[in-house]
């Protein structure tokens, strides 16, 4: 401090400096780790590729493969590398990117090109890096990786050409650079709270300057060190220094956080959503529900229902009991019982139009032993169920392949708008072409050839089997003769006059958390609703066993068909009393109509989504999420969150966490604030004592005002955002997302603890000088000790410690911001002496009181520094004003929470919560 002369001086000067030094490198250290933290979790999220190798299907990172590795694309993939195709299907690729063509490229892996130069564009046996499949599926031979594919050509030519500007080009992008450092060292980049949060630093700078030209106007511009240095430090108090430190560390043990709940954020300001949603719309299949389905119930027309009961291992093919029409039914039979042979079109149909594997994994002790594993599956969980019906009877696609005579000839995927999928295979001796197809009842009974009298038949079968929760889909079958093959290219045709072979009915647990996650959801006042591509029957019984729908309060509204519901116009929809809670049949565009309805009500949603049409709904929704096991890459990209376990209840874990961070966030920001006001009441009121010589006595000094400023404060406020999730944190609607921090309640709050604080403060000073020291501000006394000085001296202590007092109880106190600090969490923490096991459950804020605690001490006693140093000196009696402050400090807080509590103030609103001894708890 080049203000500072002198010895002593110098030691003042030296001490300052080094406090904001310490206080910059610690803020930076914590920033830079937090943020490398963020880096971290963020590359959890990359997408990975299934990649063969040693024979097995492996998953892969994109940056760890290698030329020569064999890829497999799916639908929905982002193509990881550039791929020269080996087999492909129906293949589909987005390459605009690349080319600037919209509309997706037809790929052909048996297409052989001649010549040297042809565009990317029309390499049609080949796959580029960082384009998506948008139909299809292939697997490729990495050819190229990382900067050698041609997006990495492209972007290692953007940066060459980046550093190539010249003339004013160079002058503009200087310019910019440096208004960007402007900006990031100002914290304006960032999510919606952190700018907020960082303007709103930068008003209270321009606050500091203001009151310190106050405080040299008060001196009447006599601007000799002390007054200049008060003047520094009063804006020192003003201004939130630790704010965007602690701002950044928050936020990243919050990110980390969630990580550990199985979600991985992907953009920032995602975290601050996802807390004030107010609507979750939900995927069904293995969000909801765990995913995995059993066929449960086959039915054939004129034979029976088959039914399979028990099955605990559903991959297993030898598990559960068959019955037919009840009874008993011995799966060995199907060739000796005539009237099974029914079975057979049905279960080589679900067998062969499918593409999900169930095998039996080996368990490769050495090379020579190897002993059968568990069963695995890789697929669709809907197929798996179809395969490992078909495998009951030893009827499997591996099976039928085997026997050598049926080879794939033409495939037509499934489609989610759709709902059905149909393939044909060739029958090499019979000389004709079979054509299996599956999908809704919805998607295949239009395209059968049935008179209605039949169609009549299977409608109750169909109703009763969806009304039990079972996901039904019709099979049906059709040959034709080996001349139409090539027809059958064209998927109307195929998909077409058909025979219906039967039902199956899925069923599909729901997860065991889904219930309990659903009601917390309806507790913390968020609307649950349920979009699914299932029959409206099915969803239905599914979203009253997960408790999404209750039975009593049901209206005609809340269960809606999509196609009803886009049949509406955006004006009706916005009339309904309330939007449906389940949608049954929905396809990816409802799912955008819901989004776009929902904003209009002004809702903030959720929407989670894992197919490539899935990205417009996730990327319009306040926060997407995507699945991170069944979800594509297309829709983890368009998506600000990723499930890594898919399952409902973390979303509503990610909704608590994003609650508890917001709070968190408060409380240390009405820490810093009451800090902040309580200084300005004191040291600005303070300026009216004037000494003999005319010179303002400051009732704290300089470095006592850095001390609690940066020591005291900043651990404080770190310590904060780490608190515990609050006992009512999902017992409260969720807070409004438009009003942002800033609430009235925080407003009003700080205003009137820093008044309190700072009141007391100067009452202190006041009781001190004039009440046992005559009024004797001594002499030059701002300087450094004389002998007149040893009443403003042992003032400042007594200043110096009630406001570190309270500041360390203010942390306590604003753990909640209407309940009382003696009863803040009686669920947790039960019983008389509830508030010991409160106080102590945040480990970080615990020591960083005590510490705030016991350093006081020395601060004051410890000869020289106390009074070279901080200009204050030991104390006796007063001890007793300080006593006194905390005790009028904590009725007053505790005074103004209950009046909160006892008129539904803010967050006071039915926080009547009384301790029952039984342990639960009246909210
Ligand atoms: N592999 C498939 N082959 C044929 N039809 C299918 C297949 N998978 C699903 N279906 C049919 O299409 C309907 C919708 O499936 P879709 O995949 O769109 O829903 P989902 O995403 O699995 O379910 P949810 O939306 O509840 O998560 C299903 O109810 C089923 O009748
Ligand atoms: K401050």
């Amino acid at each position: 401090m080049a203000l500072s002369y002198g010895t002593l001086d110098f030691i003042e000067g030296a001490v300052i400096s080094a406090v904001i030094l310490l206080n910059i490198v610690l803020g930076f250290v914590q920033d830079f780790r937090a943020e490398k933290t963020m880096k971290s979790l963020l590359s959890l999220a990359a997408p990975s590729s299934h990649v063969l190798r040693n024979g097995k299907i492996e998953s892969i990172k994109a940056e760890n493969l290698v030329v020569g590795d064999i890829v497999k694309l799916t639908t929905g993939i982002i193509v990881p590398a550039d791929l020269r195709l080996v087999e492909s299907a129906n293949l589909e690729v987005d390459e605009a990117l690349l080319t600037g063509e919209s509309v997706p490229a037809a790929k052909d892996a048996t297409t052989i090109l001649s010549g040297e130069d042809i565009p990317i564009g029309d390499r049609v046996n080949m796959v580029y890096s960082a384009t998506t499949v948008t139909r299809g599926r292939a697997s490729g031979i990495v050819a190229a990786t990382g900067m050698q594919t041609e997006v990495g050509k492209i972007a290692a030519h953007l940066k060459d050409s980046g550093d190539t500007t010249t003339g004013s080009n160079w002058f503009t992008s200087f310019f910019k650079k440096v208004g960007r450092g402007f900006k990031s060292v100002l914290g304006l980049v960032g999510t919606p709270m952190q700018v907020k949060l960082s303007k709103f630093a930068i008003l209270l700078f321009g606050l500091a300057v203001l009151l310190a030209i106050i405080v040299f106007s008060a001196n009447e511009w006599r601007l000799h060190n002390e007054v200049v240095l008060y003047g520094i430090c009063v804006a020192v108090a003003v201004i939130p220094e630790s704010l965007i430190a602690v701002m950044t560390i928050t936020i990243a043990v919050g990110v980390k956080a969630m990580a550990l709940g199985n979600v991985v954020i992907r953009r920032m300001a995602a975290l601050e959503a996802i807390g004030g949603v107010t609507n979750i719309c939900s995927d069904k299949t293995g969000t909801l529900t765990q995913g995995k389905m059993v066929a449960h119930k086959v039915w054939i027309p004129h034979v029976g229902m088959l039914s399979v009961q028990g099955a605990t291992h559903i991959l297993d093919p030898a598990d559960g009991q068959l019955a037919m029409d009840d009874e008993p039914f011995d799966r060995l039979d199907l060739a000796s019982q005539p009237k099974c042979q029914a079975f057979k079109p049905l279960l080589d149909a679900v067998a062969l139009c499918n593409f999900a594997q169930v095998f039996r994994a080996k368990n490769t002790i050495d090379e020579k032993v190897s002993t059968p594993g568990d069963w695995t599956a890789i697929g669709d969980p809907t197929e798996i169920a179809l395969q490992v019906l078909a495998m009951r009877f030893s009827r499997g696609k591996e099976t039928l392949l085997n026997q050598g005579h049926l080879s794939a000839v033409v495939e037509h995927q499934f489609d989610s708008s759709l709902k059905r999928m149909s393939m044909a295979y060739k029958h090499e001796t019979k000389g004709e072409v079979i054509v299996f197809a599956k999908g809704a009842s919805e998607a295949i009974l239009p395209i059968l050839n049935i008179s209605d009298k039949e169609r009549n038949e299977i409608e109750p079968v169909l109703e009763k089997l969806a009304s039990e929760g079972l996901r039904v889909l019709c099979i049906a079958t059709k040959s034709v003769s080996e001349k139409q093959e090539h027809a059958l290219s064209d998927r109307a045709f195929m998909e077409s006059g058909l025979k219906l072979e039967g039902l199956v009915g899925l069923y599909d647990p729901p997860r065991t958390e889904t219930l309990d996650a659903v009601k917390k959801c309806h507790g913390a006042g968020i609307m649950v609703h349920m979009l699914t591509g299932d029959h409206l029957s099915t969803a239905t019984a599914i979203a009253q066993k997960v408790g999404i729908l209750d039975i009593s309060t049901q209206t005609s509204q809340s269960v809606m068909r999509a196609q009803d519901f886009d049949a509406l116009t955006d004006e009706q929809i916005d009339s309904l009393p309330n939007l449906p809670v389940v949608l049954a049949r929905c396809s990816p565009s409802t799912k955008v109509r819901m989004v776009d309805a929902l904003k209009r009500r002004g809702a903030f949603s959720v929407m989670t989504g894992d197919g490539v049409n899935d990205a417009p709904a996730l990327k319009r929704a306040d926060v997407g999420i995507a699945m991170g096991i069944n979800g594509t890459d297309v829709a983890k990209d368009a998506a600000d969150m990723v499930l890594t376990d898919d399952n409902f209840a973390s979303i509503v874990r990610a909704v608590e966490e994003g609650r508890r961070l917001f709070d968190n966030i408060q409380k240390f920001l009405m820490h810093l604030l009451i800090s902040n006001i309580s200084q300005v009441i004191l040291l600005l009121i303070a300026l009216a004592f004037k000494d003999n010589t005319g010179n303002s006595v400051f009732p704290l000094s300089p470095l006592e005002i850095l001390w609690v400023n940066m020591v005291t404060s900043s651990f404080l406020a770190l310590g904060l955002g780490m608190e515990e999730a609050q006992a009512d944190i999902m017992v409260r609607p969720p807070r409004d997302l438009r009003v942002g921090v800033f609430t009235w309640e925080l407003i009003c709050d700080k205003m009137l603890y820093g008044t309190f604080a700072g009141v007391l403060c100067l009452v202190s000073f006041i009781v001190v000088v004039f009440g046992a020291g005559n009024g004797n501000l001594g002499e030059d006394c701002n300087e450094a000790f004389n002998e007149t000085c040893n009443v403003v001296f042992r003032a400042r202590a007594t200043v110096f410690a009630v406001l570190s007092f309270l500041l360390l109880v203010t942390a306590w106190e604003v753990k909640h911001f209407s309940r009382s600090l003696f009863n803040l969490d009686p669920v947790r923490f039960p019983g008389r002496l509830s508030i010991f096991k409160a106080l102590t459950y945040n480990r970080f804020l615990l020591w960083a009181v005590v510490a705030g605690f016991v350093i006081t001490f020395p601060v004051i006693y410890i000869p020289v520094i106390n009074t070279v140093v901080f200009k204050h000196q030991g104390i006796g009696w007063e001890w007793g004003v300080v006593f006194g402050s905390l005790v009028c400090y904590i009725a007053l807080v505790e005074a103004w929470k209950s009046i909160k509590r006892r008129f539904g103030i803010w967050s006071g609103k039915g926080q009547t919560f009384s301790i029952d001894p039984r342990g639960s708890t009246t909210v």
